[in-house]
């Protein structure tokens, strides 16, 4: 699959010989092959351009020197791989299947993955070095983070680079991401098309498939920042334990120079305590989730967020540190989450050196912590509301929800599904989670996959239905006190559920579309299809508009 981030490269070029590259890993090269010059690097055959040198890693799926042939005739000038990617190279060569090219072979027990990062820095020379460096990890909020630490750093006169979900950014270049953290050869090259643009500090998201996979592998960030943990991912991890540890791994000196960690959470006050590089905490709620300790139980942090003012638009809120440190603002980003979201990015940027005098002078300059965050809570429609959102595990999903609450005048309508191939287990905590705090649970598609779509709306309807009761009346476990009807229906496809849900609304009402955000294209056996929830919600909407003025004039 094409990465757009992996063809990102510096227009200079470095060349280096195999010979070289040999000398620097090791390795024998055969003479004839010494010369070869070498301008690059891709670990898939899908992002090689002329003269780049491909690394056929081990996958889960196949092994990467299975695409050597292609890579060779995309213009790769040299193979790096193992053993048994030597002897696949070797065979498609004689074989004829793939033109004949220079092969390096790792030693035996040496994973060519854990060396990709290595690889990568040396041919473009460290680029990294030349950027403060923020890395967000967590379960959810990372894009967001990173978009305010961009809004914030660009408000101080830094020229910022961004990597993440919705987007690769280098100066004026932007690229849709397909993967939230490339891997190290792609992420290397974006560095290097950042240092030439003379982008001086990286906001990038890294998840924790990053993290196992050595993608990050060749920089040490200098601040790196937790957001939370909770259920997601587990078809990759297996556990919370094992998510969290890849999680952790961010935070150790080979990866991060000091860390700020949200511990509003168990699973953030646990990191906050074991980790072995120089952090600070950050309170963002009272931290009420472990029953058997009262806030004041629990140790003081290092900043806190204080009097919060949540209104229609946003929150007001101070951050305070233990040593009298103030910084009072706002953000118009909807919910308690993003008042978090906001209070990271702050205490990143204070964290990388930035005085808290010159952020506040700069606050005063751009009005608060905002940034358009595309598919983040964003509002398509009026009248109905419709809100677009990313929330795709439960723990968003229920804090997207209960965000929009407040300002939903009728009835909250939720359409989400759930994805395909994906941890299995959320799907029915998903379905309970929405029937909890929504008026009319719409269970829809997300991207399927190789699954059957029915199949996945099932399991998160055994949920829904589960919570629902039979008659549909939920006590008080909702947001609002007392029992109360939720009506639970299953639509798909996606446009179509979107289109009845805005269809089926009343102008009081709130429709939150969950799931996909940003995303234009749902995946369905291997097949990308166009689909936009903006887009689908906008056009609903509008006729909505329509049919009603027809009603009206009749
Ligand atoms: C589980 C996972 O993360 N898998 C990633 C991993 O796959 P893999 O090692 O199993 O590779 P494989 O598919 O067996 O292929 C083996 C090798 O052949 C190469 N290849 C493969 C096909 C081809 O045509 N040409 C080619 O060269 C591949 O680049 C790879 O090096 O390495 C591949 C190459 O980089 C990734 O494309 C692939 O991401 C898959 C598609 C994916 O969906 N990953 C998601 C789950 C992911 O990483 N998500 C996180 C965000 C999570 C969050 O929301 O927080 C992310 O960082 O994006
Ligand atoms: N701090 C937070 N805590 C809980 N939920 C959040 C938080 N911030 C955002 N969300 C919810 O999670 C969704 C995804 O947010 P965002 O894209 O910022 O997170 P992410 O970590 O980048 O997600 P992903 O890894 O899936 O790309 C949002 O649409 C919102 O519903």
């Amino acid at each position: 699959m094409t990465s757009v981030q992996g063809l990102m490269r510096p227009t200079a070029q470095r060349p280096r010989s195999v010979g070289d590259l040999a000398h620097a890993l090791g390795l024998g090269a055969r003479p004839a092959d010494a010369a070869v010059t070498l301008t690059g690097v891709a670990a898939s055959s899908a992002d090689v351009v002329p003269g780049d040198l491909f690394i056929a890693l081990r996958g889960t799926a196949s092994h990467g020197a299975r695409y050597t042939g292609r890579a060779v005739r995309a213009g790769a000038a040299g193979v790096l791989t193992d053993h048994d990617g030597q002897g696949i190279v070797e065979a498609a060569i004689s074989a004829g299947t793939c033109p004949a090219v220079p092969v390096l072979t790792m030693p035996a027990g040496t994973d060519p993955r854990s060396m990709l990062g290595a690889v990568a820095t040396w041919f473009y020379d460290h680029p990294g070095d030349a950027l403060t460096t923020f890395a967000v990890t967590g379960t959810n909020g990372k894009t967001t983070t990173t978009y305010l630490i961009d809004h914030l750093l660009s408000a101080i006169g830094r020229t910022v680079g961004l990597i993440g979900t919705v987007e690769t950014r280098s100066g004026a270049r932007v690229l849709p991401s397909r993967l939230t953290t490339p891997d190290a050869a792609a992420l290397q090259g974006v560095l290097a098309v950042m240092r030439e643009d003379r982008v001086d500090a990286l906001a990038m998201e890294v998840s924790s498939h990053a993290l196992v996979q050595h993608r990050v592998d060749g920089i040490v960030f200098d601040v790196a920042g937790f957001t939370n943990l909770s259920q997601d991912h587990l078809d990759f991890h297996g556990t919370l334990e094992d998510y969290f540890l890849a999680k952790a791994e961010l935070f150790t000196p080979s990866r991060a120079r000091r860390g700020v960690v949200i511990v509003d959470e168990t699973w953030g006050r646990r990191l906050a305590s074991t980790v072995t590089i120089p952090v600070v905490t950050l309170r963002t709620a009272d931290g009420l989730d472990d029953p058997d300790q009262s806030a004041a139980d629990q140790p003081a942090a290092d900043w806190a967020v204080v009097d919060v003012e949540a209104g229609p638009t946003g929150s007001a809120f101070t951050l305070v540190h233990r040593d009298g440190r103030t910084v009072s603002t706002s953000t118009s980003l909807p919910g308690a989450f993003n008042v978090a979201n906001a209070a990271l990015a702050l205490v990143m940027v204070i964290e990388s050196g930035v005085d808290v005098a010159v952020l506040t002078a700069a606050l005063e300059g751009i009005g608060g912590v905002d940034a358009a965050v595309p598919g983040r809570m964003e509002p398509v429609a009026s009248e109905p509301r419709v809100i677009v959102d990313f929330a795709h595990n439960p723990d968003a999903l229920g804090l997207a929800i209960a965000a929009l609450r407040p300002t939903t005048v009728g009835r909250l309508i939720v359409v989400f599904g759930a994805t395909g191939e994906r941890d299995t287990g959320k799907r029915p905590i998903m379905g309970a989670v929405a029937v909890g705090l929504a008026d009319v649970v719409v269970v829809t598609d997300d991207d399927p996959h190789g699954e059957d779509a029915s199949q996945i709306r099932q399991q998160v309807l055994v949920g829904a239905r589960a919570a629902a009761g039979p008659d549909g009346e939920v006590g008080s476990a909702g947001a609002r006190a007392g029992a109360r009807q939720v009506e639970v229906l299953e639509i798909a496809p996606r446009a179509r559920a979107i289109a009845e849900a805005i269809r089926h609304a009343r102008d009081e009402d709130t429709v939150l579309v969950a799931g996909r955000g940003h995303e234009v294209w749902q995946e369905i056996n291997g097949v990308d299809h166009p689909l936009d929830d903006r887009v689908e919600a906008r056009a609903a909407a509008a006729a909505r508009r329509n049919d009603m003025t027809k009603e009206l004039s009749k």
